[in-house]
């Protein structure tokens, strides 16, 4: 057999290895390189390939070998160190390389499809377009202008390059085409024009921000990391602007990745009206064939700043120059399906590949990243202050034992916002439940509203009329009568958002109010419409769920309530203390960022909770610093390294038999190392869901190598243990939340 002939595939399919192929038999004109999207034949039917390596053997005998059947694109849509990349979160993840390949892709090129071939109308001077002498046009200049433009261009011109170079030109270009000097023609469509107004300058940066910047531009060309560790509004933003500036002038790209670009439609609006286009937008809420053509120009080289959600991190591409992620500690980073990859953690791993500086902003850093930080691992650049002489809120902590509450809304509270409405300023209340009220219950018998698939109660939403799930997604009408006992006593027991609103409108008659959450947000363009109306002042309270803490910029707002935080204080995740602290920060930092001061009032029944505490003697970074000590004493990350197996089944006993047959696996495996503990299996906290019984079991252990050894070997005798009907198992490492 000829040497080199052999191509080593990886398909979308359980499975860890790559597959071998013999080459199609027409070979691709560009060769053979790694990262060509190819068909080849797979069971029955045929599937898509990416081709990972060409090599002289293979394992299999050569009759044996399916052929490739075609090449798919002229060139390979991932270049060498994206294949790196994506084989490293393979590796790291426990994930078949396949997956995380086609994690890469946009949905359509996961198909047999062609890469699209973009065409836009335009037209082209003809021949005898070409000879006209000019002159004779002198009195209708518009055609003359015509003419001449599309004489200087010998493939033509699109009509949307000529209009914008000409306006309007319809007349001309009837009159030029009927005498035959011009003709229509189909053009590659050409890249967005780039913005012919000169991007915005910014405001002058202040100190802590201009050494901020030297520091990373200093790093450019090579690989470095950098915690930006600054306080709400200090002018984070305006860092990554400026460091995207000089990326571009060097003729390099910018990836920004952000946690929910839906939820902040200013910060794009910052980064198109400030630096110079073409900007390739990617995330989940375009439309496929949007998404599809912005990853191409990010692929091609052609945008300048890819701005996206975390799965934009796996994106090609060719130029990069600096990654930027925003709000690093957010935990939408963190993908919850397939390949379990931290888009925060994984932009690190690229810059690394890269050679190019990462910058993590935050003002409430995960404790992971303070504590790269404060190893000296990544640079640590801080912005103490407000920007543009904006303050920092006040917070204070409201008893609420034994107030007569109105809403859910103390005395004090009321007071407050009865002044802070007279003065004119605008105000946001934090509740973070969504729905008319979380319980529904009956007075006569007792009877709770419960999900039939989950162990969970159902959220009453009035509007609709309908009782939800939460966690499933089931739904079912409102009764009237007690299902148990057909009498008319249902009570509808607590708070969510959508009973505040009603409540509100009662308590502040003269008052306009908006709702923000994932049920007011539904409809498209609605999110736009509130946040539009709260800068133009035309709304004065504002409540809403954590939807309110992402990194919106509300200028005229000067009291934040939080209210209702108790239950999450006693949360039993470990991180539950370190999201509560970073999400009352947040809500905090929408607060005063302009002239007028910011006020923060938390109501609680737990004054002397040490982390609330904490946050008000010390603020985030003293609470870090408290956080980060328990974290150590009970060996718990960032001080040990964690992946969570579960397992979930349709019969109770299965899953944790499965993980309990797992365990057993990793004892034998672990016996030589005291290193790694398995611990579990335990039913899941919630232990139904959607029908399924669901179990866990957890993997500790101090050193990340050591427990990338274990889980490889691992992993890969779990995949033969027997499994009952249904029982369906996944890793995550490095998980989130253990739930
Ligand atoms: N050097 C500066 N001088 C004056 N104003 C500035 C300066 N830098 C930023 N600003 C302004 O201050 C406000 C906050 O800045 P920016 O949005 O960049 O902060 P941030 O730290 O990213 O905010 P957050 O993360 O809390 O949303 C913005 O209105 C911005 O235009
Ligand atoms: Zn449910």
């Amino acid at each position: 057999m000829d040497r080199a002939a052999i191509w080593r595939v990886a398909v979308e399919a359980p499975l860890a290895d790559t597959l071998d192929y013999l080459p199609p038999l027409d070979p691709p004109p560009a060769g053979s390189r790694p990262g060509l999207r190819l068909l080849v034949p797979f069971g029955r039917g045929a599937r898509v390939g990416i081709l990972i390596e060409v090599v002289d053997q293979s394992a299999h005998p050569a009759d044996k070998l399916r052929r490739v059947e075609r090449v798919l694109d002229p060139e390979p849509l991932f270049d060498v160190l994206d294949l790196r990349l994506l084989a490293w979160a393979a590796a790291y993840y426990q994930q078949p390389l396949g997956a995380a390949l086609f994690a890469a892709l946009p949905a359509r090129l996961r198909t047999p499809e062609p890469l699209s071939v973009e065409t836009a109308p335009g037209l082209r001077a003809t021949e005898s377009g070409r000879a006209v002498d000019l002159e004779t046009l002198s009195r209708a200049p518009k055609q003359r202008a015509l003419l001449d433009a599309l004489r200087s261009e010998p493939e033509g011109l699109t009509l949307g390059e000529l209009t914008a170079r000409l306006g309007d030109s319809q007349s001309a270009i009837r009159t030029l085409r009927s005498k035959g000097w011009i003709t229509d023609v189909q053009l590659a469509r050409a890249p967005d024009p780039v913005t012919e107004t000169p991007p915005l300058a910014g405001p002058e940066l202040h100190a802590e921000q201009q050494a901020a910047v030297e520091a990373v531009q200093a790093a450019f060309g090579a690989f470095g990391a950098f915690l930006l560790d600054g306080v709400t509004g200090s002018g984070k933003t305006e860092v990554y602007i400026r460091l995207i500036e000089s990326v571009i002038a060097q003729g390099r790209q910018a990836l920004v990745v952000v946690p929910e670009i839906g939820l902040t439609p200013q910060l794009r609006e910052r980064f198109r009206t400030r630096l110079p286009g073409p900007i390739a937008v990617l995330h989940s809420a375009l439309k496929a064939s949007e998404r599809e053509r912005n990853w191409l120009r990010a692929a091609r080289g052609e945008a300048n700043l890819i701005l996206g959600t975390r799965s934009a991190v796996l994106a090609p591409i060719p130029r990069l120059g600096l990654i930027v992620v925003d709000e690093e500690h957010d935990d939408s980073f963190k993908q919850q399906d397939g390949l379990r990859y931290s888009g925060r953690d994984l932009a690190v791993r690229r810059a690394q590949l890269a050679g190019c500086p990462v910058v993590l902003g935050s003002a409430t850093p995960s404790l992971e990243t303070l504590r790269n930080a404060k190893l000296g691992r990544y640079g640590w650049l801080r912005l103490t202050k407000r920007a543009g002489g904006a303050r920092a809120p006040t917070i204070s902590i409201l008893d609420i034992r034994n107030q007569p509450l109105r809403a859910g809304l103390s005395p004090v509270l009321r007071a407050h916002m009865h002044a802070e409405l007279a003065a004119g300023n605008q105000i946001l209340l934090f509740l973070n439940r969504r729905g008319y009220a979380p319980v529904l219950t009956c007075h006569a018998c007792g009877w709770v509203g419960e999900c039939p698939h989950c162990d969970a109660r159902l959220t009453l939403h009035l509007s609709e009329r309908r009782l939800w799930c939460h966690h499933c997604g089931w739904s079912c009408p409102q009764p009237d009568l007690c299902p148990a006992c057909r009498r008319p006593e249902l009570q509808m027991l607590g708070r969510g958002t959508e009973r505040l609103e009603e409540e509100l409108v009662a308590l502040f008659p003269e008052t306009r109010i908006a709702r923000l959450d994932r049920d007011s947000t539904r409809r498209r363009g609605e999110l736009g419409r509130v946040l539009d109306a709260v800068h133009r002042g035309e709304i004065q309270i504002l409540l809403g769920t954590q939807m309110l803490a992402k990194g919106h910029d509300f200028p005229g707002v000067t009291l934040v309530g939080v209210l209702e935080l108790d239950q999450a204080l006693y949360a039993s995740d470990f991180r539950a203390a370190e999201r509560i602290a970073q999400l009352i920060v947040q809500v905090a930092g929408r607060a005063g960022r302009a002239e007028r001061p910011g006020r923060v009032v938390l109501q609680t029944r737990h004054p002397e909770h040490p982390l609330l505490q904490s946050l008000l003697r010390e603020g985030y970074s003293g609470f870090a610093e408290a956080a980060l000590r328990e974290r150590a004493e009970a060996e718990l990350p960032p001080y040990s390294h964690l992946a969570l197996a579960r397992a979930e089944s349709p019969n109770p006993e299965d899953a944790l038999a499965f993980l309990r047959q797992a365990h057993e696996l990793g004892e034998r495996l672990a016996a030589d190392s005291g290193a790694i503990q398995l611990l579990g299996p335990i039913p899941a906290p919630m232990e139904r869901r959607a029908g399924r019984h669901r179990a866990q079991l957890l993997i500790q252990c101090a050193e990340r190598p050591r427990l990338q050894g274990f889980l490889t070997r691992w992993v890969n005798e779990v995949r033969t243990l027997p499994r009952r009907k249904g029982l369906r198992w996944s890793l995550d490492v490095d998980p989130r939340d253990l739930l």
